[in-house]
């Protein structure tokens, strides 16, 4: 006999990530649907996950009580929001189950405790879940590290007009990674907001722009820019699927580790 397919729970069904995450796993023949969670007193609560989303059934009810399917289940994957986040970290830790996390705009109250929970619990969580932004990350502290602070490091990102956070998790994690490769921590040269009389640029800082606007799913660049010449690493997504592809793959990875945290260059086995 072949063994089960683990479950997966998927919170925030009826977001834009949520019903993209609903239809990749009910699509995925090597693991099942197991939950659909939404917040309290939502009106998808009580009713199943695929007529809610507009298709046919697909025999899972959308609950609010998500402990009571976490402890069902084999991994939850979560694209919420931070305070909801922290709360599904806490009861992922509590039934033992692999918590893939994408929601982005975590302060540092946030990170502790999931950094907490991950001592009870595998958690996988990533500003962006595409295998091309994790490559672009080692793309980009390999260039940061050969040029040096002559070369100012500006990330542009460009999101939809109903993002929430800014900069996004991506262009954090871009910025981080060329940090990484100039040798500073980011929090010491960030420059994440400019307007009015802002004197000249820092020479090492690291700059942050946004754009927000219609329905763009997501664009960085990261330039670097010198006297005579500029160098653009950038990716373009142009699918939400690219970020379901790598949370479902997360899940399946997370079945067997040891408790901890770990990020999208473990999953996809791009650590030096
Ligand atoms: N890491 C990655 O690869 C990616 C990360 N993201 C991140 O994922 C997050 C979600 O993005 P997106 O899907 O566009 O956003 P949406 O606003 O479309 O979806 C968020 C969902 O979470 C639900 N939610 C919020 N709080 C709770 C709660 N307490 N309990 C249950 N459900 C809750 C919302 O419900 P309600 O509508 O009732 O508020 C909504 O259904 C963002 O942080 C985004 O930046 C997005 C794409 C890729
Ligand atoms: O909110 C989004 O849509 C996205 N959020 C993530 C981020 O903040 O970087 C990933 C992706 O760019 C889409």
């Amino acid at each position: 006999m072949s063994a089960p397919l683990p479950g997966i729970v998927i919170t925030g069904a009826s977001g834009r990530m949520g019903q993209m995450l609903i239809r990749s796993v009910s699509e995925n023949d090597r693991m099942r649907l197991a939950g659909a969670v939404e917040r309290k007193g939502h009106d998808w609560v009580g009713r199943d996950v695929g007529e809610a989303m507009g298709g046919a059934a697909l025999g899972v009810t959308v609950t609010d009580d998500a402990l009571s399917v976490f402890a069902e289940a084999q991994a939850v994957i979560d694209f919420t929001a931070p305070a909801a986040t922290v709360e599904f970290a806490h009861l992922a830790a509590q039934a033992r189950l692999c918590h893939v996390i994408g929601t982005t705009g975590m302060e540092e109250q946030h990170l502790a405790k999931i950094q907490a929970a991950a001592r009870h619990a595998v958690i996988v969580r990533a500003g962006n879940m595409s295998l091309g932004v994790n490559l672009l990350t080692l793309l980009t502290e390999k260039v940061a590290r050969a040029l040096d602070a002559e070369y100012d490091i500006e990330v542009i990102e460009a999101h939809h007009n109903r993002k929430v956070d800014a900069p996004s998790g991506t262009a954090l994690m871009l910025g981080e990674a060329a940090a990484r490769g100039r040798g500073v921590a980011l929090a010491d040269v960030a420059d994440r907001g400019r307007d009015g009389i802002t004197g000249a640029r820092q020479t090492g800082d690291i700059g942050f722009a946004v754009i927000r606007g219609g329905d763009i799913v997501g664009e960085h660049d990261v330039m670097f820019a010198a006297a005579g010449e500029r160098i653009t690493l950038r990716h373009v997504a142009s699918d939400r699927s690219v970020f379901a592809r790598g949370a479902l793959k997360a899940a399946l990875w997370g079945q067997d580790k040891a408790p901890g945290e770990y990020d999208m260059i473990d999953v996809l086995g791009l650590r030096d």
